[in-house]
């Protein structure tokens, strides 16, 4: 909730937009205390229950009030200061619903944004007394101190930077990112999460990231593949096509993509058969391993974080986390982005899973397209890990993995293969797929549902709101201009980075290609104008790299066969 409060100062439309979720988890999170205070045997609890019964009503109808003249009025933001809500639920019931109620508007006086303040206010209120009703317990839920707090009001940014939190929160960036993802969304009032079981389960993931040490397999890459399907959903506007459950299950699938990575590869698993190849026999041995010693942490009591899902939410939510992470074995990369790009024919028919786990495949592996002292760092790590598999490999006396040789990889070139032909494409086809998604909701919002097709609250109580189509059209449209703009800070980065390894690599840039050859190379369906923008600035040709001798210095787990194929 308090991301939809620091997004309202930003403007009026996220004011609106924020007005509305907020609306919708009030209502939500009111019903929810109701539930709560009616099973737990608390005396007096006639007088709460009817006081929150009430403070739905007039909630209610202030919201209906206030969205009907939302989009005139545009003073007053600044009222919003989360910092400044007093804490007893007491008092804030009285004082704002009386103000709310006390009539003090004349018939027909339009409302200022004043009173939407109220509203927002009266949404930090209940989520905190939410939040600790829900967290009672020996520990409390998670509250970030101030400088990661900070760190996190740009938690959708695409040049976030998860080592700086981590720095921040003293190793556990992870932890703080999950649970402000999952916060952030609603989603602890809405799938009713005990707030200590996601503290548990969270800090749980870390120690299992954190078992073998890995340099770069670790809770910060957790972290910062789960920021990173964040930022691509808000941004793109993607998450207001998702419901609750497929939002919850992709941060989730995000965060526990890699755990307990043993910092060793697939290949490795196999070649050496270990014990989690003979389990898995052989097939997406990491990514079944991440999956089920997962799920095996959300069994137990204290970390039970699904434990308020309906049999039915649980399924699909467990589907999709399969999914999503087993489409994080790289050794399906090609096969992912060529199935996409025969559904982008035909945009309506794009599954929402398919979709999401293109969204965390790509977020896997999109350092590159990030800021260069991060992206560097990133390259470090995976080096180290990559060499430290090698001298294990030569240890067993097997054949030392591609890139995994300390002496002989060329680092630089490998990296601009890596960029090349498995980075950028990825990026393009999925900002292909976004743009088509989004062009959908805005034309006709009609789409495939993966399962169950589940409707939001916001999704209900805008479809009571005569206001709907013109808000949503707004909202999208919006929303596409910004992921123009995240598309060409991914494309900016990208381009940069490449330029920086062919400096180190020694390897001259050559001039733009022809668009026939660029579209071959990097076999985009060039359907939207930024993708062209992309190719263009950031086409393959800049390579003087033999294919051979790009194949030889890529990870095996990629089928040569196809790298071949595009080369
Ligand atoms: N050669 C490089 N390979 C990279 C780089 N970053 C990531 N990767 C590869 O992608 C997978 C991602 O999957 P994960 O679930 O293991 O994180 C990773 O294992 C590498 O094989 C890179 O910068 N260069
Ligand atoms: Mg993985
Ligand atoms: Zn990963």
């Amino acid at each position: 909730m308090s991301a939809s409060i620091y997004s309202m100062s930003v403007s009026i439309y996220s004011m609106s937009v924020s007005i509305y979720n907020m609306s919708a988890s009030i209502y939500s999170m009111l019903q929810h205390i109701i539930d709560l205070l009616k099973t737990d045997g608390m005396v007096d609890k006639g007088d709460i229950i009817k006081n929150l019964e009430y403070s739905i009503s007039v909630l209610d109808t202030l919201y209906i009030e206030e969205t009907k003249r939302l989009f005139d009025d545009d003073d007053a933001l600044n009222e919003v200061e989360p910092d400044a809500v007093p804490s007893e639920v007491r008092d804030w019931l009285a004082q704002t619903f009386t103000k709310s109620q006390t009539g003090t508007r004349v018939q027909g006086e339009r409302p200022k944004f004043k009173s939407v303040a109220q509203a927002v206010r009266a949404g930090l209120m209940v989520d905190r007394l939410y939040r600790r009703m829900s967290s009672c317990g020996s520990e409390s839920a998670v509250e970030p101190p101030t400088p990661v707090a900070k760190i996190l009001k740009d938690v959708d940014q695409w040049s976030f930077n998860v080592f700086d939190l981590d720095e921040h929160s003293g190793g556990n960036s992870l932890r703080y990112m999950g649970y402000e993802l999952i916060r952030s969304q609603g989603l602890i009032s809405k799938l009713r999460i005990n707030g200590n079981h996601l503290d548990n389960f969270l800090t749980a993931l870390q120690v299992g990231y954190s078992k073998y040490s890995n340099p770069y397999h670790n809770l910060i890459h957790g972290a910062d593949v789960a920021q990173t399907v964040y930022a691509l959903l808000q941004i793109s506007g993607l998450m207001k096509w998702l419901t609750d459950i497929e939002i919850f299950a992709t941060i989730i699938a995000a965060l526990i993509h890699d755990y307990e990575h043993t910092g060793t590869t697939n290949n490795f698993h196999i070649m050496s058969r270990t014990s989690l190849a003979m389990l898995y026999n052989d097939r997406a041995v990491l990514e079944n391993h991440h999956l089920s010693a997962a799920f095996e942490l959300m069994k137990s009591e204290d970390k039970n974080i699904l434990s308020g899902l309906k049999a039915e939410e649980y399924r699909e939510f467990r589907s999709l986390v399969i999914d999503m992470v087993l489409a994080t074995d790289m050794s399906g990369h090609f096969q992912q982005i060529k199935n996409m790009r025969s559904m982008l024919s035909c945009a309506e028919n794009i599954e929402k899973s398919k979709a999401l786990s293109l969204i965390l495949h790509t977020a896997d592996i999109s350092h590159p397209s990030k800021p260069w002292v991060v992206h560097k760092r990133w390259t470090d790590n995976l080096i180290e890990e990559f060499f430290k598999q090698g001298d294990r490999e030569k240890v067993l006396g097997i054949a030392c993995s591609p890139l995994c040789d300390r002496q002989t990889t060329l680092v630089e070139k490998s990296q601009i293969g890596f960029i090349t032909i498995i980075v950028e494409p990825s990026f393009n086809v999925l900002g292909d797929m976004m743009e088509k998604l989004v062009a959908v909701l805005q034309n006709n919002n009609t789409l495939v549902d993966s399962g169950t097709q589940a409707h939001t609250i916001l999704e209900d109580v805008e479809a009571e709101a005569s206001q709907l189509n013109h808000i949503k059209s707004t909202n999208l449209k919006s929303l596409s201009m910004k992921e123009v703009a995240m598309v060409k800070h991914w494309e900016v980065c990208l381009a940069e980075n490449r330029k920086k390894w062919k400096e180190l690599a020694g390897v001259e840039d050559d001039p733009p290609e022809k668009s026939d050859d660029r579209n071959n190379n990097a076999n985009s369906t060039n359907s939207r104008s930024t993708n062209r923008a992309i190719s263009r600035s950031t086409s393959t040709t800049g390579l003087k790299l033999d294919a051979r001798e790009l194949n030889s210095q890529l990870p095996r787990s990629l089928s040569k066969a196809d790298v071949h194929h595009r080369n």
